[in-house]
């Protein structure tokens, strides 16, 4: 009998439940299934995650709530509205903060300027501001870019083109970066990227740190917490990956600490990595404080520009006519007929416009961090008239903001470099409530101007040597992670150096889009804007325009 009461009072209850979570819930994004919550659409269509939120977005005017299963804290409210991420980011700036769950899950993190709040962040923030800004830290920065590629990404690439073998773009670049913002942050270099692929366990160590962290954010709390308690799963690994990196970063310190302790003073011009600088700036900076500012300063710069190398060199190599604007722009930009560019300097990669508007399109559609997650303090209403309640966690879709016709146009899902030069020849500015990819208000990226130096010293380089082919049938599918980089990598093969014909093809030819890509040559450059033959080619399979099969 007291069972049969029990489970009519449960039941009772449950239903309770559903309908006070159905009267909160007034603005759903999808059905809101008992105990499950609205999981099952999402978990269907995992593979296509970031499309189907940019849908359901779309559908709902671009705001929107996701409640997950039962008793959890994974409820939401989701927007890609630019008034409603203007409202959060900058104009009611104080009320959206990181907040006490985000620093459980980005535990690894410590207290550094990704998960601090108020005067921490400010902190931290006033201090990598003055270390970036700095003019020697910009010199620094050039060079170890320049030696990087000029040393070891041109050999591995030249190294690979010999071989024949098929490259993984993205696990080059991964290596890439992670030698640079070694080098950059505490002045060594692991050499991750040589011809014979290493496996470097701080590298692997920081790989399955943010597989871990994204993990736990799919499941509920109470579930990553028992299995770090037990010391299992993936939650084993963590500890593991952190303890490893740990040690380093400590080891790192320890070095610094001698090295400068023997230096006649500290302020001696040949340091100027960051781990120095943030020694030197205030000498009481405990090892804790620095070893969270590497830390956040090795996820900042590692994975975003690898994200953004990958998707721009895939983007690139399906569209072959950008890449001959591009290698048009160097040429005529840069006054060069050169077999081999080398590694341009910060100056000369100033002047490439076109460029950066190639990689600023690359950020609108794959921005390397594809969420930013808000909590409320206090209650709000968003412009967009939806209500806000205190502790209410807000996810702003960068993915999503990137693909709105309202902001962008019809032709929002093409990649279109063109649609930011300006008439006068310059980059259109778009304010960062729309252009999302760095983030916007007081928390912009501060690596901003950084990553623009380094991705165009890269693609450069690369371009001008190389075009760049993706293996056969090739998918390019997001990878389910905190940074959106392609599952399964970029692979890419037949690396031929850009024929005569290809450039060629691009200097004397225009090329527009008029829905189909048609390519407009003129026989003789001096009647360029007099007689077009309108030879009218599809896009090769394999993007290559050197044959001029027409
Ligand atoms: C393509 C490259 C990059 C992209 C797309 C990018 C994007 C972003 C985004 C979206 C945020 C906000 C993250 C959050 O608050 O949760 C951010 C913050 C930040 N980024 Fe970047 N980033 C890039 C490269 C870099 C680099 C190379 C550095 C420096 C080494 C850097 C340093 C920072 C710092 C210090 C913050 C924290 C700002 C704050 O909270 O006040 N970023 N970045």
């Amino acid at each position: 009998m007291l069972v049969y009461e029990a489970v009519i009072v449960t039941a009772v209850l449950c239903m309770l439940y559903f309908l006070h979570r159905k009267r909160c819930c007034r603005h759903p994004l999808f059905p809101d299934y008992p105990i499950i919550g609205m999981l099952p659409p999402v978990l269907c269509n995992l593979w296509r995650a970031h499309d189907l939120i940019s849908d359901v977005l779309k559908q709902h005017g671009g705001t929107g709530e996701f409640t997950g299963p039962w008793f959890t804290i994974m409820n939401c409210l989701i927007s890609s509205d630019p008034i409603n991420v203007h409202h959060v980011m900058s104009k009611n700036f104080h009320n959206y903060v990181k907040g006490p769950v985000f620093r459980d899950i980005f535990q690894a993190f410590g207290d550094g300027i990704f998960t601090a709040d108020s005067e921490a962040w400010k902190y931290n923030r006033d201090l990598f501001h003055s270390l970036f800004k700095n003019r020697s830290f910009e010199f620094f920065l050039e060079k170890t870019i320049q030696n990087k590629v000029q040393n070891s990404l041109l050999p591995m690439l030249d190294h690979m083109h010999q071989q024949r073998k098929v490259v993984d773009l993205q696990d080059v670049f991964g290596r890439f970066t992670f030698d640079n913002i070694c080098s950059l942050v505490l002045g060594y270099d692991p050499n991750c990227l040589s011809v014979d692929i290493p496996e470097v366990a701080i590298e692997k160590a920081f790989n399955e740190a943010e597989e871990s962290i994204f993990y736990r954010h799919t499941v509920p709390k109470c579930v990553w917490k028992l299995q770090k308690w037990l010391q299992i799963g993936q939650e084993k690994k963590m500890t593991e990956a952190c303890k490893t990196l740990d040690q380093f970063i400590h080891a790192c310190i320890a070095s610094k600490r001698v090295e400068l302790s023997n230096d006649n003073e500290m302020g001696e011009a040949h340091h100027v990595d960051l781990i120095t600088a943030l020694m030197r700036e205030k000498q009481t900076h405990d090892d804790r404080f620095i070893r969270d500012a590497v830390f956040n300063l090795f996820v900042a710069g590692r994975d975003t520009i690898t994200s953004a190398l990958t998707w721009f060199f895939w983007l690139v190599a399906t569209n072959p006519l950008v890449e001959a604007k591009i290698l048009e722009e160097i040429k005529e930009k840069l006054e060069t007929n050169e077999k081999t560019l080398g590694v341009l300097s910060v100056e000369k990669v100033k002047k490439l416009v076109y460029l950066h508007g190639a990689i600023c399109e690359t950020l609108r559609l794959f921005p390397p961090i594809p969420f930013e997650r808000k909590l409320a303090i206090k209650a709000d209403m968003l412009p967009s008239g939806h209500r806000v309640n205190p502790r209410t966690m807000i996810l702003i879709s960068l993915y999503a903001m990137g693909r709105l016709e309202e902001t962008w146009g019809k032709d929002c899902l093409e990649f279109k470099p063109e649609r930011w030069i300006s008439e006068k020849g310059g980059i259109v500015y778009v304010p960062s409530y729309k252009f999302i990819a760095f983030n916007a208000g007081p928390r912009t990226c501060l690596g901003k101007d950084l990553s623009f130096i380094q991705m165009k010293m890269v693609a450069a380089a690369i371009l001008y040597k190389y075009h760049v082919q993706v293996v056969e049938d090739y998918v390019a599918t997001p990878s389910l992670s905190i940074v959106l980089l392609i599952k399964d990598g970029l692979k890419t093969t037949n690396w031929e150096p850009p024929q005569p014909g290809f450039i060629e093809c691009a200097k004397e030819g225009q090329c527009f889009d008029v829905g189909v890509w048609f390519c407009v040559i003129t026989m003789e450059h001096s009647l360029r804007h007099k007689l077009f033959f309108n030879l009218d080619f599809k896009i090769p399979k394999k993007p290559s325009c050197g044959d001029r099969t027409i």
